[in-house]
């Protein structure tokens, strides 16, 4: 079933949070609100969630106007930054918690928590209480337990930034397979951008209460259409028309008409190197980063930052010079 959000506008007092945010979220699909803090991500999903009153504009579930259906009623899962478990019930008890409130009969739940605690990979922790468990173990308890209801949307408001960063890894494999083999459709709010990347199917990038872009993480990093997009998401060097066309003159042959795209985004890997006695750049500062290095260069008054595949060329105080296809980068909107 499909969830479509139409103009919906939300102020607490005078401060307006959201903007006529208008957002289609499909059957199967995975979903990050991408955005830093203060942007409205989580307003927005509390709307959906129906834990918070909105304004204007409409939501509807299929057919359903979600205004007509209040929180408990609408059948959702939600898990939420921190674990909120029931600290007294054990960790089948937590699972089964949806089940028993609707009133399944015993053996049936006992089945369900089964499957689910498969599902979510820990069958023998069943007796043991939240705080005997590890954070990865209990966001995953909360997990199952926002899924043993067969819930029409999973929400998820920043459910692994409490989490270290090998076991945040490992879990965004985890949801994301237990998303795709269940079907539910997903809005997880991140304000990570390297999790939205490898999660979503389409990453709706906000800022300021608006909506910036929706598109899947491909189209975000290769066509921002902004520079917040360009710079939100993954590394962009943002160079004005004079300084594009000083850098190569090719890449102003690419540039839109319109008054409005004047900035072009260019990524660390679109900037190529080659050593070189009077080149034009000095290499200031070089990170390993395993596969790749990231070099800073100074070129005129400014710094560009370059990633290569690092085979030990540079050195710091280097001259190099840039070798950049002419249709590098995306002219993107100031
Ligand atoms: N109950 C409230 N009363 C007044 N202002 C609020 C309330 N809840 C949120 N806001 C404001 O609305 C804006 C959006 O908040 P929201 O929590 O949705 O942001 P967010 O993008 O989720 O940020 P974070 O990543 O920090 O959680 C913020 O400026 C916040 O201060």
């Amino acid at each position: 079933m499909h969830l479509t959000i139409q103009d919906v506008s939300k102020f607490f007092g005078e401060f307006q949070a959201l903007h006529n945010v208008s957002l289609e979220v499909g059957s199967n699909e995975f979903v990050c609100l991408l955005g830093p803090s203060g942007c409205g991500k989580t307003t927005l999903l509390r709307i959906i969630a129906g834990l918070e009153p909105f304004d204007s504009g409409t939501l509807r579930m299929g057919e359903r106007d979600l205004r007509e259906i209040d929180a408990q009623h609408r059948g959702f899962g939600i898990v939420f930054q921190s674990y909120s478990l029931f600290p007294n019930m054990t960790v089948a008890e937590n699972i089964g918690y949806g089940l028993k409130i609707r009133k399944w009969p015993r053996d049936e739940i006992d089945a369900q928590v089964r499957e689910l605690m498969e599902l979510v990979r820990f069958p023998e922790l069943a007796a043991r209480y939240p705080h005997e468990l590890s954070g990865g173990q209990q966001q995953r308890v909360a997990i199952a337990r926002a899924l043993a209801v067969d819930p029409a949307l999973l929400l998820l408001d920043e459910p692994l930034s409490a989490l270290d960063a090998r076991v945040r890894a490992e879990m965004r494999t985890e949801i994301r397979d237990v998303q795709r083999r269940l079907g539910i459709p997903t809005i997880m709010v991140t304000h990570d951008q390297e999790e939205a990347l490898t999660m979503a199917d389409k990453i709706v990038c906000m800022k300021d209460g608006r909506i910036e872009q929706v598109g899947t993480p491909q189209e975000l990093y290769s066509a921002p259409q902004t520079r917040f997009v360009a710079d939100f998401v993954g590394i962009s060097n943002l160079l004005d028309e004079q300084t594009a066309a000083q850098l190569s003159p090719h890449l102003l042959a690419h540039k839109p008409e319109d008054a409005e795209t004047q900035l072009l985004a260019l990524r660390p890997e679109q900037i190529g190197l080659r050593p070189e006695g009077d080149g034009e750049a000095t290499v200031a500062q070089i990170t390993f980063l395993g596969n790749i290095s990231r070099i800073t260069v100074e070129w005129r008054d400014q710094h560009l930052v370059s990633e290569v595949h690092c085979d030990g060329r540079f050195q710091a105080g280097d001259r190099v010079a840039f070798e950049i296809q002419p249709d590098a980068g995306t002219w993107v909107r100031a």
